[in-house]
């Protein structure tokens, strides 16, 4: 997927101009910037439900979005809500068969909701929501995952199982995996790349962990941050703490 000199606009104000962004199959892309700067704007950009205001995108595959938003218009049943995820694959005056459904309850497996499958949507936790949300995303086959803030209801295991699930889903699926967060750790654990919206002309992008330096960081959240990192077994830096000066 790739953006060619794009120009992202929302309600009269511009976002970013002149961005050139690509993901590759088997990589995974993550997201950083303050509050309002602009990640779930240049994701929806990404997955064409808000147009370029200049400049071109394009995409290769099928695209599988996860909203930041997990409102649903109406008090769908879980699995139900699951299979919608398969509408690219029923078509639009079909109806879902056995193997959508059987996709449906392969994906809440594959996040660790199958129990949830006969529950309306309307009574789940905000994390069971956003697991669900993401289920129904996998269900759909997609070549190219998009999600916004994935993890922000997700307890500490669950936010492991995920960001595990996106490397794996770009690592042997050869997947293209693009994710916003407010957590650097999040990068550090999943991302290969990183971009940082700091503003409309000025977006960084770069390898993990070089791009996360503690200056790269304390300069886009205006704030000075400390990066505590631990190397694990592959000698990669898999985990950081993030903390300011104080803290740490
Ligand atoms: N429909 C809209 N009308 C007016 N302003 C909007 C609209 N949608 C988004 N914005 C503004 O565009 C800017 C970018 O919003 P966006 O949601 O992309 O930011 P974000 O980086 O995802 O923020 P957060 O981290 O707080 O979720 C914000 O200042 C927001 O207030």
């Amino acid at each position: 997927m790739r953006i060619q000199q794009g120009e992202l606009r929302v309600a009269g104000r511009c976002i970013a101009r002149a961005l050139d962004l690509d993901v590759n199959s088997g990589e995974v892309l993550a997201i950083l910037g303050p509050n309002g700067r602009g990640k779930t704007t240049l994701i929806r950009a990404m997955v064409g439900t808000l147009p370029l205001s200049r400049g071109r995108r394009i995409v290769r595959g099928a695209i599988g979005y996860v909203p930041q938003s997990t409102g649903v218009s109406f008090d769908y049943r879980v699995r139900d809500l699951v299979v919608m995820g398969r509408a690219r694959n029923i078509g639009l005056f079909g109806s879902p068969g056995a193997e959508d459904y059987a996709a449906a309850d392969a994906a809440l497996d594959r996040m660790g909701q199958h129990a949830l499958a006969d529950r309306r949507v309307s009574t789940l936790s905000g994390g069971e929501r956003q697991l669900v949300l993401i289920a129904r995303a996998l269900a759909g086959d997609c070549d190219v995952l998009m999600l916004d803030e994935p993890a922000s209801a997700l307890d500490l295991r669950n936010q492991r199982h995920l960001f595990d699930l996106l490397g794996m889903l770009a690592g042997d699926n050869g997947l293209a995996v693009v994710f916003s967060t407010h957590v650097p750790g999040h990068a550090f654990d999943a991302a290969d790349r990183v971009l940082l919206l700091h503003g409309p002309n000025h977006c960084d992008t770069g390898p993990v962990p070089q791009a996360l330096s503690e200056e790269a960081l304390s300069a886009l959240y205006d704030t000075p941050i400390r990066v505590l990192a631990d190397s694990f077994g592959s000698g990669r830096v898999l985990r950081a703490a993030v903390a300011t000066p104080e803290q740490a």
